[in-house]
């Protein structure tokens, strides 16, 4: 019988247009060897245009889906995504606390288009609950700015944006420089361990789902064993090559391409 492969959990909200989300969690984790999970915190109705509707779950709801999985199945890295609410924050959080699996927290606050996925009100759970769950914690530069004041506008400063991030108590910081101009570099810390991973920036407007792509494939890498800074590798030669397959759907931002590695 097949050895069963590495078990990865999304927690984070649904994307109907299919490129960011659950939906491109669970493509990552698929095409990074790894057996994805759900745990859906909120339905929105999403396009290449951007959010036209965002409707959370119930805290109950989320509670029982995540149980569900844990109970039975059982899981080896976590990663979460919109939690839309202080309340799905607080619960998601309490959730965390009772498995012992790496967690990547992605603190997703708006779409690609400015759309709010997170309410202001929870931004101060996201920092004084959820952060200190993670393993893993890996803002933008918009994110950086609200989670903790610290302003970055070139590379220089995100050394400063990852101490800032850290004096929350996730383990290790790994700060997107996707929307600095020049190569899109990001930079891990533990506050120890420095890593700089570097691509070149790919002039491709369809780069929905970036940021949740990169989480999901640190989760994958975590689940089958890797360190943070080798799943971190991983995950940005990932999504490099999925921003540079990204293609047009709709009229507005497409998707990058999840399945990039496989023959089509
Ligand atoms: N045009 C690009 N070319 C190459 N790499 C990019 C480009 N844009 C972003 N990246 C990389 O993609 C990853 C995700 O970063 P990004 O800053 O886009 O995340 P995000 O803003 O959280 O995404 P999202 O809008 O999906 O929430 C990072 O590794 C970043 O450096
Ligand atoms: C549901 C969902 N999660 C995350 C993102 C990231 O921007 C998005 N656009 N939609």
């Amino acid at each position: 019988m097949r050895i069963p492969p590495p078990r990865v959990l999304t927690v984070a909200g649904s994307d109907s247009g299919g490129g960011a989300g659950i939906q491109a969690d669970l493509k990552t984790m698929l095409a990074l060897g790894t057996h994805g999970m759900s745990v859906v915190t909120a339905v929105t109705a999403q396009n290449s245009l951007g959010v036209q509707g965002a409707w959370p779950l119930p805290a109950e709801a989320v509670r029982a889906q995540f149980r569900s999985v844990v109970d039975d199945i059982g899981v080896e890295a976590v990663k979460t995504g919109m939690l839309a609410s202080a309340e799905l924050v607080e619960t998601v959080a309490a959730l965390l606390d009772e498995v012992t699996a790496p967690v990547v927290v992605d603190p997703v606050g708006i779409s690609k288009h400015g759309d709010a996925l997170l309410a202001a009100s929870a931004r101060d759970a996201v920092r004084t609950k959820l952060l200190p769950a993670a393993t893993v914690a890996t803002p933008n530069l918009d994110e950086v700015a609200w989670l903790t004041g610290v302003q970055v506008s070139s590379e220089t400063g995100l050394r400063r944006a990852a101490e800032a991030v850290l004096s929350y108590g996730p383990r290790w910081a790994l700060i997107k420089g996707g929307h600095l101009e020049g190569d899109a570099v990001d930079f891990l810390t533990d506050g120890v361990e420095e890593h700089w991973f570097r691509a070149p920036r790919h002039d491709n407007r369809h780069t929905h789902g970036t940021g949740c792509t990169l989480a999901s494939a640190i989760a994958a890498g975590l689940a089958k064993g890797r360190s943070v800074p080798e799943a971190a590798a991983e995950a940005k030669s990932y999504v490099t090559g999925a921003i540079a397959a990204g293609f047009a759907l709709g009229a507005g931002i497409g998707p990058v391409d999840h399945g990039w590695m496989s023959a089509r």
